[in-house]
């Protein structure tokens, strides 16, 4: 294998991280970093790089980057390649080996305890008996309720439907599997619907430092009417959602995906030149969410940025980078 060519493996996780078949900001952190462990024992295998450390560290940057260049929000993805990456020490081309495919597990096996640990302090905030209402589909938001219901609350959902993916559907369908009675609704009828809602939960892509919550579009104005109505709104993410570029002042990038999601060809066809936008995500202000779920804990919103300097320092290095 050449140091500058990714091993199949991580070219087809870069593909479907890049068309959403893998999708969701946890989901796409432990494919990427499963995805470098399989560079790792494909570089080791055969070629200048089963022999060469240097050449096998570059190999495993270039994977970093092939996979970091697939979407831009969710800082999870670069979060899991710096967790691995950082870990790959090593004189020979063995060590690096062992030292990725260790890395790799340890940060799934991580991933899968946070979500237990958040689900755990989200449930405690719902009551026997309450109503929540969910944007997109959030495997954090959904461990808060599951853990609810293993709790013995009876919980039912209001499920908004998520255009333009339908991200919905699967939060609908996940939550049935649970025996949690659901009501499906566009997200047009979402503010008729917060009067019959004790709560709302969704998930997040990206945290700032300053407490801004980056998640699937429409969550901001799903906040805001939420807050108008008075019905608390929590955001649950595991700490690898945090972005530590923020806390240099850099703001997150928000994703801009293909017109194709909004409209078919035979409409774009239709209605000729007008502009159609496609922003995949939006960011809620820190005073309209009431609190952000880790596994740490919960925090408001403005506090976070505590807990993301003791995890992350004062910046964020790009082990991928070229050095
Ligand atoms: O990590 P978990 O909680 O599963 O998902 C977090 C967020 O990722 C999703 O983005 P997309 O569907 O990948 O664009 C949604 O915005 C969801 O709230």
């Amino acid at each position: 294998m050449t140091e500058h060519e990714p091993a199949a493996a991580v070219r087809e996780t870069a593909d479907e991280i890049a068309t959403m078949e893998i999708r969701g900001a946890a989901t796409i952190a432990s494919a990427a970093a499963e995805a470098l462990a399989e560079q790792a024992r494909a570089a080791a295998a055969e070629g200048p790089t089963a022999s060469d450390p240097e050449a096998f560290r570059a190999s495993m940057r270039a994977a970093g980057r092939t996979l970091r260049e697939t979407r831009p929000t969710a800082v999870s993805l670069p979060n899991a390649l710096r967790y691995v990456l950082q870990r790959m020490d090593g004189e020979g081309v063995d060590d690096l080996r062992r030292n990725v495919v260790d890395a790799s597990e340890a940060f799934v096996r991580q991933l899968d305890r946070a979500q237990d640990d958040l689900g755990q302090v989200g449930a405690n905030r719902l009551a026997d008996g309450d109503t929540v209402m969910t944007h997109c589909h959030s495997t954090d938001a959904l461990a808060c309720i599951e853990a609810a219901v293993d709790q013995g609350k009876s919980i039912s959902a209001v499920v908004k439907e998520t255009r333009p993916r339908q991200q919905g559907h699967i939060t609908a369908e996940q939550l049935r599997d649970i025996g949690v009675p659901v009501t499906l609704i566009v997200d047009s009828a979402a503010r008729r619907y917060l009067d019959e809602v004790d709560h709302v939960v969704v998930g997040a892509d990206s945290i700032a430092a300053d407490g801004g919550v980056i998640n699937k579009i429409g969550t901001s104005g799903l906040a805001v009417n939420a807050r108008e109505r008075g019905v608390p709104i929590m955001t649950a993410a595991q700490t690898i959602k945090l972005h530590p570029e923020t806390l240099t002042g850099h703001t997150v990038e928000i994703e801009m995906r293909d017109e194709t999601e909004v409209i078919s060809p035979d409409d774009r066809e239709a209605i000729g030149e007008i502009a159609v936008e496609n922003p995949a995500f939006d960011v809620t202000p820190p005073r309209y969410m009431d609190a952000i779920v880790t596994e740490h804990g919960q925090f408001p919103p403005e506090s976070i940025v505590t807990l993301m300097r003791e995890l992350f320092g004062e910046g964020a290095e790009e082990p991928w980078a070229e050095p």
